[in-house]
């Protein structure tokens, strides 16, 4: 029986993440995961450590500048644990076209054993016309090659601009299946249920690529151990990063120690921002992606 990949992808913040805590611990089957961070650190892999075997890949996108080390991580994982389920969380500026080619290229080789089995994108609907103006054909990547979308942030739109966000997303992507539903709220179990009503894809990426790589576009900010904040800090921060106060910043997220002791979890995006508290931790750490970063006035911020 062949290793079925299914790749996870969306643009930043879109709900990747909430999506795999969701589903990892309801797999059926031994199932492994390639967490790919465009940043120089890995946030999300801590999340789900001790859950299941993770391949971090950092410092760019598994499409492009860290192809190899992508193709090495397949193959690892596939010799290592013979796994039923290789799951693909690419980094939210990962082109889902090339990520394919690259699964494609790898399953011809008979000794792998794999295959591409569903290919997801996550669609923040709050978000939607504003990375449409902002970067056209590279944010549509994913919407066009995917072959289940699922939409998240449904509770900042009302339903008429919902419908209108899905009649666009549909426009792009006559085919795919999409769950109209917000699944936010819904267990693992049911999103499985909801994935195993939809049949495997056919692998036929659509678009040449013809897509700047992610580093041209973006540029990322990483802190190993920043300074503490208090809570009134942190929110503060939220909403300067907001302000552009920082450059313009797409997604911020990290894990900080706040002057109670306590660890917290925050995540920005210019369209929502959250923090809350963590249990368990092992270190602090800060990852910025945007286009014209302030990385000074950043690294102020954070650094001890
Ligand atoms: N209210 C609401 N919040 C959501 C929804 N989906 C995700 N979130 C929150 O949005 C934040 C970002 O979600 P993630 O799952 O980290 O997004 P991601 O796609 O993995 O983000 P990247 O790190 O950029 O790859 C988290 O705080 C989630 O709890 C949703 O449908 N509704």
């Amino acid at each position: 029986m062949s290793t079925k990949i299914s790749i996870i992808s969306g643009f930043l913040g879109a709900g990747k993440t909430t999506f795999l805590r969701k589903v990892i611990p309801n797999m059926e089957g031994k199932t492994v995961l390639i967490e790919n961070e465009f940043g120089n650190v890995g946030i999300d892999g801590d999340l789900m450590e001790g859950q299941l075997p993770i391949k971090e890949i950092y410092a760019g996108c598994i499409c492009c500048s860290v192809v190899q080390d992508f193709k090495k991580a397949i193959e690892e994982l596939t010799l290592e644990y013979r796994p039923d389920h290789i799951l693909i969380e690419p980094s939210g500026v990962g082109s889902l076209s090339d990520i394919v080619k690259v699964c494609s290229k790898l399953s011809e080789k008979p000794s792998m054993g794999i295959s591409v089995h569903q290919l997801i994108t996550i669609v923040d609907v709050s978000a939607f016309d504003d990375y449409l103006e902002s970067f056209g054909a590279f944010y549509l990547d994913q919407i066009r090659n995917a072959h289940i979308i699922f939409l998240s942030h449904f509770d900042k739109l009302d339903h008429e601009e919902v419908e209108k966000v899905i009649s666009q997303i549909r426009l792009n992507n006559p085919t795919a299946f999409i769950l109209k539903e917000d699944w936010y709220g819904y267990d693992g179990e049911k999103i499985i249920e909801i994935l195993n009503t939809v049949e495997n894809c056919s692998v036929d990426p659509k678009e040449k690529s013809l897509l700047s790589p992610a580093s041209r576009m973006f540029g990322t900010f990483s802190i190993v151990s920043p300074r503490v904040f208090s809570e009134e800090e942190l929110n503060n921060l939220l909403i300067a990063l907001k302000n552009k106060e920082y450059g313009g910043i797409l997604r911020a997220k990290g894990i900080l120690e706040l002057d109670s002791k306590r660890f917290v979890h925050f995540d920005f995006t210019p369209h929502h921002h959250y923090w809350k508290y963590l249990e368990n931790t092992k270190q602090t750490k800060v990852a910025v992606i945007g286009s014209n970063l302030n990385k000074e006035k950043i690294a102020e911020e954070f650094q001890q």
